[in-house]
């Protein structure tokens, strides 16, 4: 992986001492600035992935550093190295945006699982924006979006079956965009200018889906005061899409086949037939072969709309597309909930990439959405997801980082990062109020308190309006 490191301190030593680790083990090209001041002017310029910067300088401390750097080129990574001793104001670094702090003195393996980490990150931020800016470019069907092999052939195959006449089964688990689909077809069909009109067989009781979709007439049952409209008349040279068809009763069925082979249907209580000009696209995410064989759905229904079929795969056979519509329903629900949150960090993006989704991608717009609701910055973070069974999610503590460190390095490590996780889940439980979570946790109140200080824990940050201690 190409890319350009910069790094600053005061000690000329150190500054080889990096130089050669990084230049010797990496492709990475390394530029060293004994004065900050040259180190900012430098990114300035342009170009740099990643600044690692001493804290302690006599002319511009670190922190210092990293706030004008943040202010000029916020798409820069930052790590600051730090004196044992120091600690305190390396934790207040990450609070002000640095991915990652490095004590000294430190093992070659250290800087170098570092600085491989937060390269990681700039690539997967990289493509991030590409996907925003790809966001903007409409690929014609509104909001149904996608750029893996999977989502191309599907886009290609409305684009070929939506001007036809051809009726529709679009098949697929829970949540994976059937409906979307639907709608794709509508759009680009001849008959665009006339309604969508969606029937949901399981939502609506039996007993009345059948004035539903074909109407009745006046005095066709109790409570039949007049004339009524039924869905197929509404859709009348429009599409008529029947969501969940493998609910539909099985007198439905029948009545439902005869629409579609003649054309023709008769409203509750009416004697005359009436002739219906649609187009009928069916979704469901049951196994209607298996619904046949029951004996539940009949078989030359599903023969008539099983004429072109659209098989939608589970989100996780899709997780290229995890990025796009992660940034899709970022806009979505930033906009309607006035909200200006612009972007997804890179650890929540591996987070969001990495789960299993039995809800697809109706399951990830929730996740999004809550997020955005939580979120009070304008980056959407890994603690905004409120994901079950959150795995370490610090730079530096996936198991692919510490693999490589020292033992005790590794497991120095580890436990930080389960103190900041256990800290931070405590006080979030507690509202903030480190007395009832210390009793909670089963640890003198004092200890919670040293332990909040090491990992860089305030109360403030989990405190309601009215929260006291
Ligand atoms: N490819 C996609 N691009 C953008 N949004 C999508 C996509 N697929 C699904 N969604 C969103 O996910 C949610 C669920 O989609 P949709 O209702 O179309 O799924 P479905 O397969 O019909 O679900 P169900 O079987 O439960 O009715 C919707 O909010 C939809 O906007």
């Amino acid at each position: 992986m190409s890319g350009c490191i910069v790094v600053v301190d005061d000690e000329r030593d150190m500054l080889l001492l990096l130089d050669r680790i990084i230049s010797e083990e990496s492709d990475y090209r390394v530029e060293t600035f004994d004065d900050p001041q040259k180190a900012l002017e430098r990114v300035q310029l342009g170009g740099v992935d990643l600044v690692i910067t001493d804290l302690k300088m006599p002319k511009m401390d670190g922190i210092s550093l990293l706030e004008k750097i943040q202010s000029v080129d916020p798409s820069v990574s930052l790590v600051v190295i730090t004196a044992f001793g120091t600690i305190e104001t390396a934790v207040e670094a990450t609070r002000k945006g640095a991915c990652d702090f490095i004590t000294k003195p430190f093992r070659r393996e250290r800087i170098l699982v570092t600085i491989e980490n937060v390269m990681n990150f700039q690539s997967i931020t990289r493509e991030n924006n590409a996907l925003r800016e790809a966001l903007g470019k409409s690929n014609g069907f509104a909001q149904l979006l996608g750029t893996t092999p999977v989502m191309r052939g599907i886009f290609d195959r409305i684009r070929q079956v939506a001007p036809t006449q051809g009726t529709v089964l679009i098949t697929g688990p829970s949540g994976t965009g059937k409906e979307l689909v639907a709608k794709a077809l509508h759009t680009h069909s001849r008959r665009k200018k006339s309604r969508f009109v969606t029937l949901n067989c399981t939502a609506i009781p039996e007993n009345v889906l059948e004035s539903e979709l074909f109407g009745h007439v006046k005095g066709a049952f109790t409570g039949a005061w007049k004339d009524k409209r039924g869905l197929v008349e509404d859709a009348h040279e429009g599409t008529l899409f029947l969501d969940e068809i493998g609910d539909l009763p099985p007198i439905l069925q029948t009545k439902l086949l005869r629409l579609l082979q003649e054309g023709e249907y008769r409203p509750v209580g009416g004697n005359t037939t009436r002739k219906a000009d649609l187009r009928f696209i069916a979704a469901t995410n049951r196994l209607l072969k298996e619904e046949i064989a029951r004996g539940r759905f009949r078989e030359d229904l599903y023969y008539r709309l099983n004429v072109i079929n659209f098989e939608l795969p589970p989100l996780s056979e899709r997780r290229g597309d995890i990025p796009l519509l992660s940034h899709h329903f970022l806009k979505k629900y930033a906009t309607v909930n006035g909200k200006t949150i612009t972007s997804i960090c890179p650890l929540a993006m591996q987070r969001l990439m990495a789960l299993d989704y039995p809800g697809n991608v109706r399951e990830l717009e929730n996740i999004i959405e809550r997020g955005v609701i939580f979120c009070q910055t304008e980056t959407l973070a890994t603690q905004d997801l409120f994901l079950d069974n959150e795995p370490p999610d610090v730079p530096g503590n996936d198991s692919r980082s510490w693999r490589h460190l020292p033992f005790k390095e590794a497991k120095d490590q580890m436990i930080a990062s389960f103190h900041r996780q256990y800290i931070d889940a405590l006080l979030r439980d507690n509202n903030g109020n480190v007395s009832r979570a210390a009793q909670k946790a089963g640890i003198q109140r004092q200890y919670l308190h040293r332990l909040m200080k090491e990992s860089g824990i305030v109360t403030d940050d989990y405190k309601g309006p009215n929260e006291l201690e």
